[in-house]
C-alpha cells in the first residue's frame, strides 16, 4: 500500500479552500462557547470603531462649522469617544486572550491525534516516509495552524465586520460617492480570488521543503558516526545545502507570493482616497456635502480600506495554514491496511502457525516472497538460513505480523493471524529484532516495554521473576542491575547489551512462539552459550525461530529452512543447510 505521504498529497483531488476550512472548523467546534464571547467580542470592538468618525462628523458640523460654537457639546462627545475606544479596547483584549487559547488548545489536541495516529499506523508506512519529514508535520505544520486560529482568525471576521459596516455607511451617507468609493475594492477581490491557488501552492511548497530539510537533518544527526569515520562530511553537507538551497528557493517563491497583495491593496486603497477627496470636494462645491461628512466620509473609506489591506496579510495567514492543514490532513485520514477481521474460525487441530501459499512484496516493483508453504510445530526450533538479502527477515516479519501477505494466508494457532487483535497477536509472539530498540530510561524500564504483567511490581519481586525465568545470568552483565541507564540512542550500553535487554524482554513475555532474527550476532561465545541454555530451557510449549549466519547457533534445531530468491525450502539435515548455503544448491 502506499503510505507515502508526499506522493498521496501530489496525487490527491485539490479540496476547496473552504471544504478544507470546513473540516478544521470541526475540529474546535467544542470550542463554541469561547469562539462565541471572542466573535461577540470583536464585534463589539468593530461596531464601536465604525461609530467614531460618525460622531467625529457630527460634532464637526453641528459644534463647531455654526454660527455659535458649542465646546460643551465637543466635549461631551469627546467624552463619549473616550469610552466607545476604552470599551473597544477591552473587547479586544478579550478577544485576543480567548483566541490564544482556543489555539493552544487546538495545537495540543492536533499534535495528540496526529501522534495517536503515528502508533496505529504500519511498518510499511515508516518505510516510506522521513523522520524528518513527519518531525516537521507535527510540529511546524501545526504551529501555523495555531498562528492562523490565535492571531488571525478573529481580526479576520473583525475586518470583514468593519468593512462591511464601513461599506454600509458608505453607501447610505451617498449612494453615489459611496459606490466610486467601493469600485477599487471589486478590483482587489478579483485579483485575489485569482492569485490565491497561486499563493497557497507556493506555500505548500515551501512547508514541503521544510519537512524534506528535517528529514536530511535527521538522517545526517543518526548516521553521524558513519559520517565522521568515512569523512563523508562534505557529501552530507552537499545535500543539506541541496535542500536548505531548495527551502530558500521555496521561502522566497512564498515570500513574493505572500507580499503580492499589500502593494496591490495599498495602491488600491489610496485610489480610492484620492475618489473620495476629488468626488467629495467637488459635492461640497455645489452645496450638497458638509465638511464635517466628508471627514466622517474619509475616515470610512479608511475603515473600509484599512481592514482590506490587513486582510491581505490575514489571507497569506490562511493560505499558509490551510497548506499545513492539507499535509497534516493527509496523516489524520491514512488508515492501516493491517486491520483486524471478524468471524474467523479457528482449526484446533492446526499447527502453531502456518504459511498457505504466501506471496509478498514490499512495493509494486518487486515480489519478494513466492507461494511459500510451512508449518511450525509447538515446543520445535526451527531455523531459518540463507544468503544475505535471500528473505529471512521478511519472512519473520510476516509471522509476526509486521506485514500483511499480499497473497495467501498465515495461520497462528488455525486461524488466520488477521484475525487476531494486536493485543491478543503480540502475547502469542515475541519478536527480538536484528537492531533491537531501546528508549532512554533504565534496564527494568526497556525489560517491561509492552508488559503490564509486572509494571507494578518492586525490583526485587521483578528479580525474583526474572530468576525464575532462567534470565538471572543475563541481568547480573548489567552493573546496576535494572537501574542501569540506558540511552535511547544506545550508546551507553553495547550493541550486545542491546541485544541481551531485547531477549530479556522478550522471554518474560513468555510468549508461544520467540523469534531471534539475528539476535545473538554481536554476542561473545560465552554469553551465547548462556542464551542458548535459556532457550532450552523454555517451556516445552514454546516454538522457536532462529535466524542466523553462524551456522554453530543452529545446531540443535528440529528442522532448518533453507530461504532464498524468495522461496522458504526445507533443507533437511544440518549438513544439507551448510550444503545449500555454500554452493547456493537446493535440496528438495
Ligand atoms: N522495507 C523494505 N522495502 C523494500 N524492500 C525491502 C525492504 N526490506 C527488505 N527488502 C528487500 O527484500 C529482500 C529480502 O530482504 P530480507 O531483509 O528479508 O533478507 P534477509 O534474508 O533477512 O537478509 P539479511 O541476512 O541480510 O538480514 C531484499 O531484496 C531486500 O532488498
Amino acid at each position: 500500500m502506499n503510505y507515502n505521504l508526499n506522493d498521496l498529497q501530489a496525487k490527491a483531488p485539490k479540496s476547496s479552500t473552504w471544504s478544507s476550512l470546513g473540516k478544521l472548523l470541526q475540529l474546535i467546534s467544542h470550542e463554541r462557547k469561547n469562539l462565541i464571547m471572542a466573535l461577540t467580542a470583536i464585534l463589539v470592538n468593530s461596531t464601536l470603531n465604525l461609530f467614531g468618525p460618525l460622531i467625529i462628523g457630527h460634532t464637526i458640523d453641528q459644534y463647531i462649522f455654526v454660527p455659535h460654537k458649542n465646546y460643551h457639546g465637543v466635549l461631551v462627545n469627546c467624552a463619549i469617544l473616550l469610552g466607545m475606544y476604552l470599551v473597544a479596547l477591552l473587547s479586544s483584549y478579550l478577544q485576543t486572550i480567548l483566541m490564544g487559547g482556543v489555539g493552544q488548545r487546538m495545537l495540543f489536541t492536533l499534535r495528540n491525534a496526529i501522534f495517536n495516529k503515528l502508533q496505529l499506523l504500519p511498518v510499511g508506512f515508516f518505510n516510506q516516509n522521513k523522520a524528518g519529514d513527519l518531525i516537521s508535520r507535527i510540529n511546524n505544520d501545526t504551529d501555523k495552524l495555531n498562528q492562523f486560529f490565535s492571531q488571525s482568525l478573529m481580526q479576520f471576521i473583525g475586518s470583514i465586520a468593519t468593512m462591511l459596516g464601513a461599506g454600509i455607511f458608505l453607501l447610505s451617507i451617498n449612494i453615489q460617492l459611496g459606490s466610486a468609493t467601493l469600485i477599487p475594492a471589486i478590483v482587489i477581490l478579483i485579483f485575489t480570488a485569482l492569485t490565491s491557488p497561486w499563493v497557497k501552492r507556493k506555500n505548500a511548497k515551501n512547508l514541503k521543503s521544510v519537512g524534506g530539510m528535517s528529514g536530511e537533518i535527521q538522517e545526517s544527526l543518526n548516521n553521524f558516526k558513519v559520517i565522521i569515520a568515512f569523512n563523508r562530511r562534505d557529501y552530507f553537507r552537499k545535500r543539506f545545502d541541496e535542500a536548505n538551497q531548495e527551502n530558500y528557493n521555496t521561502a522566497i517563491g512564498a515570500g513574493i507570493a505572500n507580499n503580492s497583495y499589500v502593494p496591490v491593496y495599498g495602491l488600491f486603497s489610496s485610489i480610492a482616497q484620492l475618489i473620495v477627496l476629488a468626488y467629495g470636494i467637488y459635492l461640497i462645491s455645489e452645496g450638497q456635502f458638509a465638511i464635517g461628512l466628508l471627514v466622517s466620509y474619509l475616515s470610512y473609506a479608511n475603515q473600509f480600506y484599512n481592514p482590506l489591506r490587513q486582510l491581505a496579510a490575514l489571507w497569506t495567514n490562511f493560505q499558509t495554514a490551510m497548506a499545513g492543514w492539507d499535509r497534516i490532513s493527509h496523516i489524520l485520514t491514512l488508515e492501516t491496511d493491517l486491520v483486524t477481521i471478524d468471524n474467523v474460525v479457528a482449526d484446533p487441530s492446526a499447527s502453531l502457525l502456518e504459511f498457505r501459499n504466501v506471496h509478498f512484496s514490499y512495493d509494486e516493483s518487486r515480489e519478494i516472497l513466492h507461494n511459500i508453504n510451512f508449518k511450525l510445530e509447538r515446543g520445535k526450533t526451527y531455523a531459518l538460513v540463507g544468503p544475505t538479502g535471500g528473505g529471512k527477515t521478511t519472512t519473520a516479519s510476516l509471522i509476526a505480523r509486521l506485514y500483511d501477505a499480499t497473497k495467501g494466508t498465515v495461520l497462528l494457532d488455525g486461524k488466520d493471524i488477521r484475525g487476531y487483535e494486536p493485543i491478543d497477536r503480540t502475547k502469542k509472539i515475541g519478536f527480538i529484532l536484528q537492531e533491537p530498540f531501546l528508549f532512554t530510561g533504565t534496564v527494568r524500564d526497556n525489560i517491561l516495554y509492552g508488559n503490564e504483567l509486572y509494571v507494578n511490581y518492586t525490583n526485587e519481586l521483578l528479580e525474583k521473576v526474572i530468576v525464575e525465568a532462567n534470565l538471572g545470568s543475563l541481568l547480573a552483565i548489567f552493573e546496576s542491575g535494572l537501574d542501569t541507564n540506558v540511552l535511547s540512542s544506545g550508546d551507553s550500553i553495547s550493541l550486545g547489551q542491546k541485544q541481551l535487554i531485547a531477549f530479556m524482554r522478550a522471554v518474560l513475555r513468555n510468549p508461544d512462539l520467540l523469534i531471534l532474527d539475528e539476535a545473538t550476532a554481536n554476542i561473545d561465545t560465552i554469553t551465547e552459550k548462556l542464551l542458548s541454555d535459556i532457550l532450552s530451557k523454555l517451556p516445552d510449549t514454546t516454538t522457536r525461530v532462529i535466524i542466523a549466519h553462524r551456522l554453530n547457533t543452529i545446531e540443535n534445531a528440529d528442522e532448518i529452512f533453507f530461504v532464498n530468491s524468495g522461496e522458504v525450502i526445507r533443507a533437511g539435515s544440518f549438513d544439507h543447510a551448510m550444503d545449500m548455503l555454500l554452493h547456493g544448491k537446493r535440496v528438495s
